[in-house]
């Protein structure tokens, strides 16, 4: 078991220390990124990943280009700040954190006149979010738990651990809680194709953390839930519409479908600055489509013809009405999403 939280990013001086995700469970390596182009490479490719996380490094990624910034007119510093906040906006478009981040990033500098004042303004910002992250994630465990019991199993899919947020996650902040009381929580993990975020990333993370979790395939999901007594499905989330639905890993509404079919409580566990209120309904959530050598291949072995037709969507939106509710850091909402959403931003 780890001792210390593995944070998947953390600001280091004047340097980004990442987390290499893509190299779990085998090795645990940090990789140390200097400019925001590296920021924008480790989102586009998965080093880091999981939405407060992704919004977490881009925001570090702005603090880190501004402090590198020479130019002293600030309103040529300014131009600059939003091109590099765009140019990091196109790393990856479905988790709102991203954007959400960036826009609290820019927000700072609207009433700043000074070069040296934003910098500082945009640094202590970036790590502001970081800490709050930390700090809802925990209450959202505390409410996740707040509906399970001793001994329950819960199934959860992708990862929606420590390593995706700042620290203990969403959807598996209930098993650090969980551990901290003394509470039995035991885990199936489904493995999450085509990029095993279940298989490598939350079995070794709940591993580490001494929680009883198995790992399945994702095509043993029905037949788990009817044979080992599966209590409740929680999943992360990485976009959350003003109805309610839930855009998450491609997979997850498929889980949902099963879980309404077999009578079990479906649970969506995300912070706040998950939920777009600017997002009408899933309809209107853009769903990221990925390389096709990800599903043609694993860990870098072709398991297909190379050149074979692949569809690589890597999210799936759960309509509002499959999910019985939302745990976030202000409490659980269920039923009128549209209406207990709108009470929770006014
Ligand atoms: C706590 S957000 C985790 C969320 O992000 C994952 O996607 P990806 O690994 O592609 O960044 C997945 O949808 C998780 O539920």
């Amino acid at each position: 078991m780890l001792n210390t939280p593995i944070r998947s990013v953390q600001w280091n001086k004047d340097k980004i220390t990442l987390l290499d995700q893509r190299l779990l469970p085998q090795k645990i390596e940090y990789l140390t990124l200097s400019s925001i182009e590296d920021i924008w490479d480790a989102i586009f490719e998965l080093k880091v990943r999981g939405a407060p996380a992704i919004g977490i490094a881009a925001a570090f990624g702005l603090a880190l280009s501004t402090q590198q910034s020479t130019i002293s007119n600030f309103d040529e510093f300014r131009l600059e700040l939003k091109k590099e906040a765009a140019y990091l906006e196109t790393s990856r478009p479905t988790a709102v954190n991203l954007f959400w981040a960036i826009k609290r990033i820019l927000s700072v500098v609207e009433n700043i006149t000074s070069v040296q004042e934003a910098k500082e303004a945009i640094l202590a910002e970036a790590l502001l979010i970081e800490k709050e992250d930390e700090d809802i994630c925990r209450s959202i465990g505390e409410y996740a738990l707040s509906l399970f019991q001793d001994e329950d199993t819960l199934l959860t899919h992708c990862n929606a651990g420590g390593i995706a947020t700042a620290r203990y996650g969403t959807a598996l902040a209930p098993f650090y809680i969980a551990k901290e009381r003394g509470i039995t929580l035991r885990a199936f993990a489904s493995e999450t194709r085509p990029v095993l975020q279940g298989a490598r990333l939350t079995a070794w993370e709940l591993q580490q953390l001494g929680v009883d979790v198995t790992l399945i395939t994702d095509n043993m999901v029905a037949h788990t839930i009817q044979s080992k007594g599966i209590n409740a499905v929680i999943v992360g989330a990485d976009r959350i519409a003003a109805n309610g639905d839930a855009a998450n890993k491609i997979g997850t509404y498929g889980l949902a479908l099963i879980a309404k079919s077999l009578g079990i409580p479906f649970y969506v566990a995300a912070p706040l600055s998950t939920i777009d209120v600017d997002t009408l309904s899933g309809a209107d959530i853009e769903i990221e489509e990925r390389h096709p050598d990800e599903v043609r291949t694993i860990n870098g072995h072709l398991i297909s013809p190379a050149d074979i037709n692949v569809f690589n969507p890597a999210f799936d939106v759960t309509p509002a009405e499959l999910i019985t509710g939302i745990i976030t850091e202000k409490g659980i909402i269920k039923g009128d999403y549209q209406k207990e959403i709108a009470i929770l931003f006014q």
